[in-house]
């Protein structure tokens, strides 16, 4: 599991680890780290080799340009030919980084041009320090070296990116690469922030960061952490103990979402599927397993359960299944039709999994009397879906390019899987499915939304390939996304990141 921590205890836990350390200490494990790595990057890069490469350092005013003055030193020393931008007045430029880097052979310099040409540019113009977008003299270098051949290595996180929220209120860098320190910041985990970290590296520089202590305010779940999660038939196994799901989904004018729905549904690891709803006929025909109903979810038999919406639409049908599903007293997955009906509740059962994209989210938020736009539920995800959570008092999966699975209370959960591909017409359906049938199968509704997400980026990964996916085909890719998990396929667990 990767976790990342809030500035505060970042800034905490530094604090006493460098009390009981020599002054320095901390910094130079860092610069190490981050230097290490931009060797690695120049000797697999077009130079091939440290010596001679031509390295730019854009240096602000703190200890993130401490940082990067330190580790463009060290590449000095084996042979760099390095220059630094000093963006803050001489006063405020890191003194003891920039005498090491100037004692190494490097150089101040003026020229934007030095960015265009150079093999790698080391962002360290802001860190964990960062407020708001990059300021005015950035950007001419950040213009020079995005518009270059370098390699953008970012140095502790993307300056312009916001470190606990992920936001990026305006300009910010486009990394490809972003060597943090100590723990992962919440920020480069969840977009847009992620999507300007590039490749995250982790550098360990003594920090007590353990999953255990529960420190952390997110985490993003990994190979190892899904499987030990996913349901697996015992020897006594039957349909019923593994738990039977129901899906209340689908109408005259969407049947599709309720064929989606019960076919990932069925590879989602629990007994049996009961579904009720007006596309009984059409989901017979796709999935013969699924065990069809007339009537609503109070008239199905038992189920450990409920999903309830996918293509419901919003009619008084909708609103019965709605209210049965909600009442059933198990666990209840709502999506989608479900969710404008759930709004005008203003509230949840504590056991509900309500799994909005940014729209869907917006309503939700209307319903409870915040006023908030698509795009700032889209900057700011963690601070939404944890405002839904609290105030529907229950567990939030909210969609999109970071899915985003949080409670009230304890770590949010990010989803490291997703691709832009799953943006397809019934994929939610598909994912609606598939949680529901993590839910029936035991799982809780955080393990089930963050498991369901994992498995279904994932399987969106697999069906596309690059190529463009449909929902269909998502769900047909699910079993080899489920044997790809099991078989821990990666070498450290974490699948690519886009
Ligand atoms: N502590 C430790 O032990 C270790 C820390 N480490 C390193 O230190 C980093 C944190 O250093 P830090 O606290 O000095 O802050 P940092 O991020 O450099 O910002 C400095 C100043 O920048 C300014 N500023 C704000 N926003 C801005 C913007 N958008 N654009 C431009 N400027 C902006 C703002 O000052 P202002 O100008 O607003 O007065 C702010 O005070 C951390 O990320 C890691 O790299 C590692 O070495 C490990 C050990
Ligand atoms: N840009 C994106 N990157 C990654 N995943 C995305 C992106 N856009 C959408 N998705 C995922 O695709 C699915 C779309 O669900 P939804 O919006 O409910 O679509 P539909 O209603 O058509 O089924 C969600 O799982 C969402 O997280
Ligand atoms: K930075």
């Amino acid at each position: 599991m990767r976790c990342a921590h809030a500035v505060d205890w970042v800034r905490a836990a530094e604090g006493e680890l460098m009390a009981r350390l020599p002054e320095g200490t901390l910094m130079q494990r860092a610069a190490a780290g981050l230097a290490a790595c931009c060797v690695e990057l120049l000797v697999g890069g077009r130079q091939g080799r440290v010596r001679g490469s031509r390295v730019l350092v854009l240096v602000g005013s703190g200890d993130n340009g401490g940082d990067a003055l330190y580790a463009a030193a060290r590449l000095a020393r084996r042979g760099a030919r390095v220059r630094a931008a000093l963006l803050a007045p001489p006063e405020r430029t890191h003194a003891g980084g920039l005498a090491a880097l100037l004692a190494a052979g490097g150089r101040t310099t003026d020229d934007p041009a030095e960015a265009a040409s150079a093999d790698l540019v080391l962002d360290g113009i802001v860190g964990i320090g960062g407020r708001g977008p990059l300021r005015e003299a950035a950007l001419p270098w950040v213009d020079a070296a995005q518009a270059g051949e370098a390699l953008v290595v970012a140095v502790d996180l993307p300056s312009g990116v916001d470190p606990e929220t992920g936001a990026v209120p305006g300009r910010a860098v486009q990394a490809d690469v972003t060597v943090t320190f100590g723990t992962h910041k919440p920020g480069l985990l969840v977009d847009p922030g992620a999507s300007h970290a590039g490749v995250v590296r982790l550098v360990d520089i003594g920090l007590p960061v353990a999953p255990e202590a529960g420190d952390h305010v997110v985490e993003a779940l990994q190979h190892a952490d899904v499987a030990a999660l996913l349901p697996e038939p015992e020897a006594e196994s039957d349909k019923y103990r593994r738990g039977v799901v129901g899906i209340a989904a689908g109408s005259a004018r969407y049947p599709g979402a309720a064929v989606l729905a019960v076919g990932s549904a069925l590879r989602g690891g629990c007994g049996a599927v009961r579904y009720v709803g007006a596309a009984g006929a059409d989901v017979v025909r796709a999935h013969p397993e699924a065990l069809v109903g007339d009537g609503g979810p109070a008239d199905a038999g038992r189920v450990q359960a409920w999903v309830v919406g996918p293509g419901l639409s919003q009619d008084t049908d909708a609103e019965r299944a709605v209210t049965e599903a909600l009442a059933a007293e198990v666990p209840v997955l709502v999506d989608a039709d479900g969710l404008r009906l759930l709004a005008r509740r203003g509230s949840a059962p504590a056991n509900a999994l309500l799994t909005p994209h940014a729209g869907e989210a917006v309503a939700l938020l209307a319903g409870v009397g915040v006023t908030a736009t698509r795009e700032e539920v889209e900057g700011e995800r963690l601070r939404y879906a944890r405002m839904l959570a609290r105030a529907y008092g229950c567990t939030v999966l909210l969609k999109g390019s970071t899915t985003v699975v949080t409670g009230p209370e304890g770590p949010a959960r990010v989803n490291p899987t997703g691709t832009a591909q799953l943006a397809t017409a019934g994929s939610g359906d598909v994912l609606a499915g598939l949680a529901g049938a993590l839910l029936a199968a035991g799982l809780a509704p955080r393990d089930a939304g963050s498991v369901a997400a994992y498995l279904h980026g994932l399987a969106g990964r697999i069906s596309s390939g690059g190529a463009p996916t449909c929902a269909t085909a998502i769900t047909a890719a699910l079993p080899e996304a489920w044997r790809s998990v099991i078989a821990g396929d990666t070498d450290d667990g974490i699948p690519p990141f886009r």
